[in-house]
């Protein structure tokens, strides 16, 4: 009886369905507006107030055991972000974030059980060469998940698109997304590559994270 009650309390999200719809049919999914613009704004300021006090470094390719910087493969700086740390607008983001690993772990038996986001910057003439998330040696990584934190008035003309690579009947297709404020793309870690064009104008803000099995 009380497993009939606790089946009665599931409400179903339509936005998380329609997540959960488009990661099945595509591999990946765009949700505009995932973070209102009050949100991004905290977001952005945050991310500011760190990178201006120098706190963020040079993003690195391969894990912890073998950092190496190659400017060739990506230019962003990064700043891990200790979900522990009692800070406001990085609380908001987490309570967004684990409502939604909530619902797919209850829907969809992904077995989430662990998270990692990083805060970056991609500073003009910056990009991030084309890749699969888990050549950083995890395999664990299941789920990509990126929120853009930029200012209303990024336009398509300053670059910075995130380029989806798929193969669709033998043919590569591409799939180009800008990284409007309060967008958030999701896609399969171990499925799509992709890359992030050079920045042509104006620094690109963004929080990049994985939602990791095991
Ligand atoms: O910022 C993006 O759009 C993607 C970033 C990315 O691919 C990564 O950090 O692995
Ligand atoms: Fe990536």
């Amino acid at each position: 009886m009380k497993e009939l009650f606790d089946q009665l309390d599931f409400v179903e999200n339509p936005l998380y369905e329609n997540i959960i719809t488009d990661l099945i049919e595509q591999q990946y999914s765009i949700i505009d507006d995932f973070f209102s613009p009050e949100e991004v704004t905290l977001l952005r300021d945050s991310l500011l107030e760190k990178y201006e006090e120098d706190n963020f470094k040079k993003a690195a390719i391969g894990n912890k055991f073998e950092e190496k910087i190659i400017n060739a493969i990506r230019g962003d700086f990064v700043l891990w972000i200790d979900e522990k740390k009692n800070d406001p607008s990085e609380q908001l983001f987490f309570s967004k974030i684990n409502n939604l690993v909530s619902y797919l772990n209850e829907t969809c038996f992904l077995g989430i059980l662990h998270k990692e986001f990083h805060y970056a910057v991609y500073p003009k003439g910056t990009f991030y060469k084309r890749h699969l998330d888990t050549f950083q040696n995890d395999n664990r990584r299941k789920l990509s998940f990126v929120c853009y934190l930029n200012d209303d008035l990024w336009k398509n003309d300053n670059g910075g698109e995130l380029t989806i690579y798929k193969t669709e009947n033998n043919q590569e297709i591409t799939k180009n997304i800008y990284p409007l404020p309060g967008r958030v793309v999701i896609f399969e870690s171990q499925v799509l590559e992709h890359e992030v064009k050079p920045v042509l104008a104006a620094e690109r803000y963004s929080i990049t994270g994985w939602l990791k099995t095991r």
